[in-house]
């Protein structure tokens, strides 16, 4: 059995929706592909094709891990762990994990929740359990709070249920209608301009020392309030780049996510760094008029662009 999982990014408000406050986000067609098949004997192998990684232990094992114990595999094993214990079975088959992926891993893009949402489907359907959506995603949220140890819903949400999500207070609600439809007419596209040394575990930690982060949350919430009553591609671009001088506040922002930026403002509409930061990815609202000479002087810095959809 294959599953395909797609991974997200969030327009407005990573790391003050983990506090509470608003956040949008988007399900984007860069996918994440998990296979599993039953095996002779009682072992559990993982194979992390993109990280030539691969891990073997008794079945017996798992449901009393530390997963945090197993550095690139604990999101995967996390999620086994947690989706055996909600179904309350006692594993009697082996099986294998094969995950490989298309989206680039630890750069703002919900990789580590793409892996786990889509580990979760895997694992239950491979003991014939059908979980509900609310069930993977609650799920998968416990995984990255686990891991992170601080989380919020946004990528476990956006990647279970898919389209744009606003989320509040840890609850999130669909946009639908015109809002929508005008985020469907808007083209990004996603940079990735460096790698980023720190994992979102450590970024989040890192933000939630710093005293002042309610002023700076408060004022993105405002922010994404604004940018849910508009339908002017011009403003809506302001706003991202309102957003991300808050960001670079929280000390999240590098030079090279900056300099991209830059240049996502003087020939998009406006840019701001998503994810946790510290490195990874840029997203930019594009001005057609002026696409060409963006990709240009994007080509001029050695970054990877990424032209993705919206899933739904
Ligand atoms: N292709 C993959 N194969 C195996 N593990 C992956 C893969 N992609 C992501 N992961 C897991 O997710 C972690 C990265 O998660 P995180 O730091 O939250 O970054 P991201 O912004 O991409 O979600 C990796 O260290 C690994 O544990
Ligand atoms: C920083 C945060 O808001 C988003 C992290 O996204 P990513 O792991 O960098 O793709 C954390 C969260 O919402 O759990
Ligand atoms: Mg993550």
């Amino acid at each position: 059995m294959i599953i395909e999982t797609p991974s997200k990014v969030i327009l407005f408000g990573e790391h003050a929706v983990v506090y509470g406050y608003r956040a949008i986000s988007m399900a984007i067609d860069l996918t994440s592909t998990i296979e599993i098949r039953d095996i002779d004997g009682n072992e559990i192998i993982l194979n992390l094709n993109d990280l030539n990684k691969s891990l073997r232990l008794n079945l017996n094992e798992i449901k009393n891990i530390n997963p945090n114990n197993f550095g690139d595999f604990k999101y995967c094993l996390c999620a086994i762990k947690n989706t055996i214990n909600y179904l309350n079975i006692e594993p009697k088959t082996g099986f294998e994990i094969n995950i490989s992926s298309k989206i680039p891993i630890s750069c703002g893009l919900g990789s580590s929740a793409s892996i786990t949402i889509g580990t979760i489907r895997t694992v239950s359907k491979f003991y014939n359990k059908q979980l509900k959506d609310d069930e993977i995603a609650k799920l998968g949220y416990m995984v990255e709070k686990e891991i992170q140890g601080k989380a919020s819903i946004t990528d476990t949400s956006t990647i279970t249920y898919k389209g744009i999500l606003e989320i509040k207070n840890n609850k999130f609600k669909k946009i639908e209608g015109k809002f929508e439809e005008f985020l469907k007419s808007c083209k990004f596209l996603i940079v990735y301009a460096e790698k980023r040394k720190k994992k979102t575990a450590e970024l989040v930690n890192e933000v939630a020392k710093i005293e002042n982060k309610d002023e700076i949350f408060k004022k993105i919430d405002k922010i994404i309030e604004n940018s849910l009553k508009t339908d002017n591609k011009e403003d809506f671009g302001k706003l991202m780049t309102k957003n991300h001088e808050l960001l670079k506040k929280l000390n999240i922002s590098t030079p090279k996510l900056d300099k991209v930026v830059d240049i996502g403002n003087r020939f998009g509409f406006g840019a701001k760094l998503t994810g946790a930061g510290g490195g990874g990815c840029v997203i930019i609202l594009v001005n057609e008029e002026k696409e060409k000479e963006l990709l240009k002087e994007l080509n001029k810095e050695n970054v990877k662009i990424f032209k993705c959809k919206m899933i739904n």
